[in-house]
């Protein structure tokens, strides 16, 4: 069943910055949906029009039923949204803020949830700190706190884990799935494909306000798991030999570096076998790594091919 249905979206700014060109996304129920992009794409925009923090230029978007400008009270408070931004009032207590945010939603008093959400965010003991003497990360557990105070049915969360340490981020992936099991929707946007492969059931990849691939994260993550591997040649060469003709390789740094991009995900992903050919050529190396694709290499290539597809 789906539970956010947007439809002809797109939103320019009044600077002439077309944020979003045109997104058609259903979110089913219950799903954890990954929207991934590099800076500028058009994430936080596209989050911030469903929940009513911006306002689209053109399209609809139906929240639960209820479409977010004509209806926005009822959509709203089925919705939860942790920013990016830590925006929070520095002199009030974590109890007090997250109890007041509750109260925002016109959801009467509950504060046995209230202390639950606490505790499992770990900021049960801290309840009484003030905002402002927090740390980052424990600031960011508050604003995850504040979202889940008024039992949303559907959670955002923006770049939940840019610049948080290692605990929170475990936690927050946790309690990402702890709400999945409650049947709570979840979208996150993130850079980060590890987290995406960690966390989502489905992925968007948006790029420059375009929506360009919507999939199912293990066909997704089949079709990019490509890896690069680097040799750092001890002779740098002219030219690539012609028995390397077999494997992608590219010369990078004049010649002294070689790489190999493959499929990680495949039975033979050609190393070994490029390994014992560099061997009997005598092609020599002091240094090899290797790394997966980045996200910036990903989106090239799928610009690439959608170019070649049109
Ligand atoms: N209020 C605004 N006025 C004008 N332009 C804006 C405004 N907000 C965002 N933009 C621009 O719209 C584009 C999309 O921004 P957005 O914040 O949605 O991207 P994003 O994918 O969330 O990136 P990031 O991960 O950096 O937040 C960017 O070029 C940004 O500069």
């Amino acid at each position: 069943m789906p539970v956010i249905e947007i439809q002809g979206l797109t939103k320019t700014y009044k600077s002439g910055l077309q944020a979003l060109k045109r997104v058609d996304l259903t979110i089913e129920k219950g799903e954890i949906f990954a929207l991934l992009g590099p800076n500028g794409a058009g994430k936080t925009t596209l989050i911030s029009i469903v929940c009513g923090i911006v306002n689209a230029t053109t399209g609809t978007v139906v929240a639960d039923g209820h479409d977010i400008r004509k209806d926005f009270r009822a959509a709203r408070t089925k919705i939860g949204l942790v920013p990016q931004e830590l925006t929070t009032d520095a002199f009030e207590t974590i109890l007090a803020t997250v109890t007041f945010s509750r109260g925002l939603f016109g959801k009467p008093g509950n504060p046995a949830l209230i202390e639950q959400i606490l505790k499992d965010l770990s900021l049960w003991d801290k309840r009484d700190s003030k905002i402002m003497t927090l740390s980052g990360g424990m600031k960011r557990r508050v604003m995850i706190a504040k979202a889940l105070s008024h039992e949303p049915d559907i959670l955002f969360l923006d770049e939940p884990t840019a610049g948080v340490d290692v605990e929170l981020r475990r936690d927050m992936w946790a309690m990402v799935r702890k709400l999945r099991e409650r049947g709570v929707t979840i979208i996150l946007t993130t850079h980060y494909i590890e987290e995406a492969e960690e966390m989502a059931d489905r992925v968007g990849v948006i790029l420059k306000g375009e929506l360009i691939l919507v999939e199912e994260k293990t066909a997704l993550m089949k079709k990019l798991g490509k890896k690069t591997l680097t040799l750092n040649l001890i002779e740098p060469l002219a030219a690539l030999p012609a028995e390397l003709s077999d494997w992608d390789l590219t010369l990078k740094a004049d010649g002294g570096e070689l790489e190999y991009s493959f499929d990680a995900q495949a039975d033979d992903t050609g190393v070994p076998s490029l390994i014992r050919a560099l061997e009997r050529l005598n092609i020599g190396f002091k240094d090899l790594n290797t790394r997966q694709s980045s996200l910036e290499d990903i989106f090239v290539s799928l610009v690439h091919r959608d170019g070649e597809a049109a």
